[in-house]
């Protein structure tokens, strides 16, 4: 993975968020474009993480993104400028984060709301649960009102934080309460059709890692495409969940239609830690020092009938599936089948490729195009 620039800029009164624009310059926003494969010049969306301050934004930005230890985010200094964090995992998961100081000031002249919330694709609003959360509901009410008169596309994220301090009890009863108050308040104000979404996390568990797939997965145009080759190959192979993770980061970018739970979720990631630990350890490292390679496979049988199984799809990606252990007799059944569905993956990513390089030219949208692939052919 290539952190291609983490890059910083001054925020307070006369912020040089303005001279970002001027390298940045998106041009006039037209709401669907962000999350298009043509949109703006890098055609990356942008993620934005605001909140009060200590609620916890660049913790979770670190430990997601950074591979940093939750323990070591106690010791992490207050953002007083916004950050900003090109993230360029894998062809598909490919945006920038924009980690906000949490005394932001819409009112402020110098604060570029058009540019800002313009070329946004999602807006995640982290509230601290152990916390009161009075201030931060008023917080985020002014938060997406604004941003909803700039962009009405942009999809809204509450991340209720911290939740790891909370009993069950309490956890489900402030995210009732945070959900209520937060759309009573919308409603209140005239702003109906304003959608947000809410998930319970803490960057002491699997969590945050859980919530922030769904939030990428908003963004990726072709999700719809990749679940289906999932479904394709899950029940043609006799697989119970798949998986397709970005290895960097252990964000899933997608899966099978069947329920995701979180055991389930937690497993597959703590495989990804075992296979890139082992291989830095006792694999090979390519040119650019990476691990993992296009060879990348590992095998683990649990205690209870059932088998872990990694793939490596591209430099990027790894299928981690979950089965029982007597359907993995037909082992070359399911290595057919996946070398199928790699190549399925392999076209929506030329595909891709080919729509950034016609994307002046092109009414079509990447989802016609990548159609066909839809009905690869599986053994039985
Ligand atoms: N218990 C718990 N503490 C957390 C969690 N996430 C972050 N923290 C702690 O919250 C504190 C503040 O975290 P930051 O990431 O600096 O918060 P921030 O929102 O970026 O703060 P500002 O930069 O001031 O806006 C740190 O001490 C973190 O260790 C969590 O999930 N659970």
């Amino acid at each position: 993975m290539s952190y291609e620039q983490e890059e910083e800029d001054h925020y307070g009164p006369g912020y040089e968020v303005g001279s970002y624009t001027k390298d940045y310059n998106d041009g006039p926003y037209d709401g669907e474009s962000d999350l298009n494969v043509n949109s703006n010049p890098e055609g990356k969306p942008r993620i934005l993480l605001m909140g009060l301050r200590r609620s916890g934004k660049s913790s979770i930005q670190k430990v997601v993104f950074h591979k940093m230890s939750p323990n070591e985010t106690l010791f992490l200094e207050s953002t007083n400028k916004i950050v900003k964090d090109e993230i360029s995992n894998s062809s598909f998961v490919q945006f920038q984060i924009w980690d906000f100081p949490g005394q932001v000031d819409f009112f402020d002249s110098n604060f570029d709301c058009e540019m800002i919330f313009g070329g946004c694709g999602a807006l995640v609003f982290v509230i601290d649960a152990q916390d009161d959360y009075i201030d931060a509901l008023m917080k985020l009410n002014l938060t997406v009102t604004r941003a909803y008169k700039v962009n009405p596309n942009i999809r809204f994220e509450v991340f209720i934080h911290k939740v790891d301090g909370l009993s069950d009890d309490h956890k489900i009863e402030a995210q009732r309460d945070i959900h209520q108050r937060a759309n009573d308040e919308l409603m209140e104000e005239g702003f109906d059709s304003v959608n947000l979404s809410f998930y319970l996390t803490s960057i002491y568990d699997h969590s945050i890692f859980e919530a922030f797939s769904k939030v990428v997965q908003k963004l990726i145009p072709q999700l719809p495409t990749l679940e289906n080759l999932l479904n394709i190959f899950v029940s043609n192979s006799g697989i119970e969940k798949a998986f397709l993770f970005d290895v960097v980061s252990k964000i899933y970018i997608a899966t099978d239609s069947s329920p995701v739970d979180m055991q389930s979720y937690e497993l597959c990631c703590d495989m990804i830690d075992v296979v890139v630990d082992i291989s830095c350890i006792y694999g090979t490292k390519d040119a650019d020092g990476a691990a993992f390679d296009h060879q990348s496979l590992s095998l683990i049988k649990l205690n209870n009938s059932t088998i872990l199984y990694l793939r490596e799809v591209n430099r990027f990606l790894a299928l981690v599936c979950i089965l029982r252990e007597d359907h993995f007799a037909r082992q070359g059944l399911i290595d057919y089948n996946f070398v199928c569905f790699r190549n399925a993956i392999q076209e929506v990513f030329e595909v891709r490729m080919q729509v950034q390089q016609a994307s002046n030219n092109t009414n079509q949208s990447a989802g016609e195009l990548i159609q066909p692939l839809n009905s690869v052919a599986l053994k039985e």
